[in-house]
This record gives C-alpha cells, structure tokens and sequence, in this order.
C-alpha cells in the first residue's frame, strides 16, 4: 500500500471531530490494506512506528531535502527503512541514521513528510486513537468490537490482531480467529491498571458493587512483574511487556520453585533488607536495569504476587478476583503480597496506615466480584497513597547554574490535556541526583525541538514521576493551578506521554 493513502486517511482522521466520522476512515483504510501491510498500517495509522527507537534525533530532521511531486513510497519500505535505522550502532551510525533519513525524506511528498515527521517525533500518537483503530479494525472485518480488544490485550497488540481479522474470510471465520488469541502461557499480557483515590474511604465508595468485602492488599514500590511459569521454563516480564528474565534469576529461580506445571502470576517485584523491609525505589529499578553481573549479586530481588490470571489449564482472567486470589494463595503461598479481606473502612483504614508506617507505598483496594481488567485502568482496583504523586511530561528544561552549571537543570512541567497538547504546571529542579543531571542532559538534547534565550524546548515524551505537597491557585500558568513543591522522585520510561496523568486529575486533586 502506497504511504500516500495512509497520509490522507490521517489527515482525514485529523480534520473531524466526529468519532464515527474518524472509525469510518480507518475502516476504510483497512479494507483496502493488503494482508502483508496491515499491521504497519495500524501502526501508522495510530500515530507510531513499529519501532521503539529509531535513534533519528529530532535535530536531524530539520533541514531535511524538499518533498517529491509524486508518492511513490510503499510503506513496507518505509517500515524496512526505519527498522534499518534501529538496528543501527556504533560509530557512524549517526550519519548513516540521518542519511537514510535524507533519502526517505526526499522520496516521500509534502502529505507523506508530514506524516512521517509526526510519526518520527511521536506528536500523533494519542491513547485514544488505539481504542479507535480497534474499533476500525471491527468494523473493518465486519466482528462485534469487543471481540477484537478481546483479543488485543491477550496478545499484547493490535497488529497481529487486526491482520488476523482481516485476512479472514468473512466475519465468522473472524470471529474464529479472533477467539484463537487467547491466554497463552509465555505470551505476556497487557497488565490491568489501577484508578486513584486520595483516602480509604474515597477508595471504598468508589468501588463498584456496594458493601460486599474487598480484598486491601499492600501496595508494592518496586517494579511490576508478570510471570509465566510452563514446567522449568519461566520468563519474567515488565509493565511494558519487555521480557526481562535474563536479568533476574533470582526471580525465575523463585518461581521455578513452585510446585505448580503451569502459572500466569502479576506481582511486583522488590529489593528487600534482612529485616524484610523495602529498599528504596531507585535501587530496586536500578538493580532490575543492570546486566552486570556483580551489581545483580550484591542485591537480590523478591517477588511479591498480588494476582493469579492461569493456573494448570485454568484460564482465571474472567474469574471474579475472590477466585483468583484463592487460587493465588494455593500455587503462590510464600510471595504472595500481605492484604486484608473485609468490608469494613475503618479495619482498611488501620491496615493502611500500618503498611505506610512499615515503609510501603500504599495500598491498592480491589472490589473481589470483578474479572481481572486487563489493559485497562479497571474499576475494581483503586490505589491509595499518603503522598502525592503525579507522572507529568517535561516540556522544556532549563541550564543549570553554579554547581549545576552545564547540565540541563530545571525541568518544566506539563499535564496531558485529553483534548490535545499539555497544560504546564510548574517548574522543579530539586530531588534531582548528579546521576540524572548527567542522564537528562543527554535525553533531553536527543528531544529538543528549539531553543530561546530562557530554556530548551523538548518534544513532550519524557514522563517524569513527581512529588508535591499540594496545589495552589495560580495566574502565572495556563491551567490557573501550580504545584506547591514540586521534586522529582524518578523518570518513567515505562510510560508513554500519552499514559501521562490528565489535567482533569490535576483538577479532582485540587477539589476543582
Ligand atoms: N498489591 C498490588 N496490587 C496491584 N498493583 C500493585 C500492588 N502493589 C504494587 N502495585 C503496583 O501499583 C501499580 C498500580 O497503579 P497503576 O496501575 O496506576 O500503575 P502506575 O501508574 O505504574 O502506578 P504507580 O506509579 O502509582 O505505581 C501497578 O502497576 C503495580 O506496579
């Protein structure tokens, strides 16, 4: 399929606000998508490479060749060129990188550069274009839409998904092979998320379901694990479903350990002292980052399970969670994460304040009826902390001064507006190590857009985990809201900028 037509479908996609209007183009689109291209046309039509990283800084596409009259990419090859680029390392490879881009540049048009500049910088990809290409997809290949996020979030994407729907022969043989993606045991699944709530009580009334007893499970500051466990062989997977078993044995030994053949556990996994209190965050993520081998010996992660999606055969995802966790406790008795069952805020309440007081971040209050929501930030977990925290964008940054001096230092903060761009919320340079002075100078020039006199400005990708003490009304930013002490407790490189929090979480938090 010519770039050129996903280019206009796009744009077409771009020029209404009418979300019927959006699906039907996307359809459209797809049923012309030949079996082979359609997965990079999800891709792209959904505003993202296939490719993780490319490398290609921003910098490097600004004086790029003048357009060509006539579209004659194909995007399989734009795809093979982009892949090329990724795999790129070493010396040259920058050079190399920009000249490939020179030359894809050159041979695409003004539409097509267009779109390749905003697949490049990220600018298109929104959350809500996923949902809306999966909708596409059913429309395209005439299933109900449930059907095909179904089948998304077992296999962890929506290309494979949608190739399949779409190569089938009419809707029926669709729906078979949709229901062909299913839990399979070493095939890591979108993890379900959780909503927030600032109190127990908070917690509780906004659970679904009335006054039948909840399951108040600690919540974990480490880092989230998914396990897959089929007889000796274990593999060990994060958030972003990157695979990780190399780099943690201790886990995969743990696991191997229990008696189960068959298991699918979700937990976090935790650097934990001799007295079984948890270390700080930063050396449980820089520990499960390294792959050197001396770092990896001197402290050993500990998994902790707080769910239970397969267990010998059993698929239990749509099984109410008071079912999961029976069996959770059966397969996984020694890691399984500390939690209350009852009905009762006050006993939660007490349970919490015990779990902040052990040095633990939270809890995480789950109604017991309800499925395990995967890929979704479901209504039946809701999680409570003691501090506030936010994950925001960095915009802009500004340089440091005196000891500071030459690193990029104060960072500029923004929340995601769901109708499109960040609202900026303040400014923080405190709580930041030399070691991320040092980091965030190098990242932060790969995603510079310009400069002025005050600050650099960045494309709005890097999500940055922050602390405050509260909000305060503010005429100096757009939002009319400022942080009060604002400082940074980590960068996020598990979350995209479209996971960011919103500005209308920013307004709950301030009673607005
Ligand atoms: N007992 C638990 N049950 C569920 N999640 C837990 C638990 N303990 C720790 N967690 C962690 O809390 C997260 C739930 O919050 P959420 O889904 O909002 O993810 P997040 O944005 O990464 O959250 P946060 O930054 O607050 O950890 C999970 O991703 C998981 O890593």
């Amino acid at each position: 399929m010519l770039l050129a037509e996903v280019a206009a479908t796009s744009d077409a996609v771009a020029a209404t606000r009418s979300r019927l209007a959006k699906r039907a183009a996307i359809a459209d689109l797809l049923r012309r998508a030949p079996a082979d291209d359609v997965e990079i046309v999800v891709a792209y039509v959904a505003g993202e490479l296939r490719q993780r990283r490319t490398g290609l800084g921003w910098r490097s596409l600004r004086d790029l060749p003048g357009p060509a009259e006539d579209p004659s990419l194909e995007v399989a090859d734009v795809d093979a060129t982009f892949a090329a680029m990724a795999d790129l390392a070493g010396p040259g490879s920058a050079t190399a990188r920009a000249a490939a881009a020179a030359e894809l540049f050159a041979a695409a048009t003004e539409r097509e550069q267009a779109l390749l500049r905003g697949l490049v910088s990220g600018e298109l990809r929104q959350g809500a274009l996923d949902a809306l290409v999966l909708d596409a997809v059913a429309d395209a290949a005439g299933v109900p839409a449930p059907e095909v996020r179904r089948a998304a979030m077992f296999a962890g994407a929506t290309g494979p998904v949608a190739r399949a729907a779409l190569a089938a022969a009419g809707p029926a043989e669709a729906v078979a092979a949709l229901s062909g993606f299913m839990l399979t045991v070493g095939r890591a699944v979108r993890p379900m998320l959780a909503q927030s709530a600032p109190d127990v009580a908070a917690a509780f009334a906004k659970l679904p379901g009335g006054d039948v007893a909840v399951s108040v499970d600690v919540k974990l500051d480490g880092i989230r694990i998914q396990v897959h466990k089929a007889g000796d062989e274990v593999r060990v997977f994060t958030r972003s479903l990157d695979d990780i078993t190399g780099r943690v044995p201790e886990i995969v030994e743990a696991v191997r350990a229990l008696p189960a053949g068959a298991l699918v556990l979700d937990g976090e996994a935790l650097a934990v002292d001799a007295g079984g209190r948890p270390r700080p965050f930063q050396e449980t993520a820089s520990r499960s980052a390294t792959r050197d081998a001396d770092v990896a010996a001197a402290m050993t992660l500990t998994p902790f399970f707080f769910d239970c999606l397969h267990a010998d055969g059993r698929d239990l995802v749509d099984a109410p969670l008071r079912e999961r966790l029976e069996v959770l406790d059966a397969v996984a008795g020694p890691h399984v994460v500390t939690r209350l069952t009852t009905s009762d805020p006050a006993a939660a309440e007490e349970f919490f304040a015990a779990a902040v007081r052990d040095g633990q971040e939270g809890v995480v209050v789950k109604a017991t009826d309800t499925p395990y929501e995967a890929g979704r930030r479901g209504a039946g977990w809701i999680k409570v902390k003691p501090r506030h925290t936010l994950d925001l964008v960095v915009l802009a940054v500004e340089w440091g001064s005196g000891r500071r001096r030459g690193w990029l230092s104060n960072i500029h903060l923004g929340a995601r507006d769901p109708a499109g761009g960040f609202v900026m919320l303040g400014k923080t340079f405190k709580g930041m190590t030399d070691e991320m002075l040092a980091w965030q100078t190098e990242r932060f020039l790969e995603l510079e857009t310009s400069r002025d006199e005050w600050a650099v400005h960045l494309r709005p990708e890097q999500v940055v985990e922050i602390a405050f003490d509260g909000l305060q009304r503010s005429t100096r930013y757009p939002g009319g809201l400022a942080l009060r002490f604002a400082r940074v407790l980590r960068y996020r490189d598990d979350k995209t900028a479209a996971e960011a929090d919103t500005i209308d979480t920013v307004r709950t938090l301030a009673g607005l």
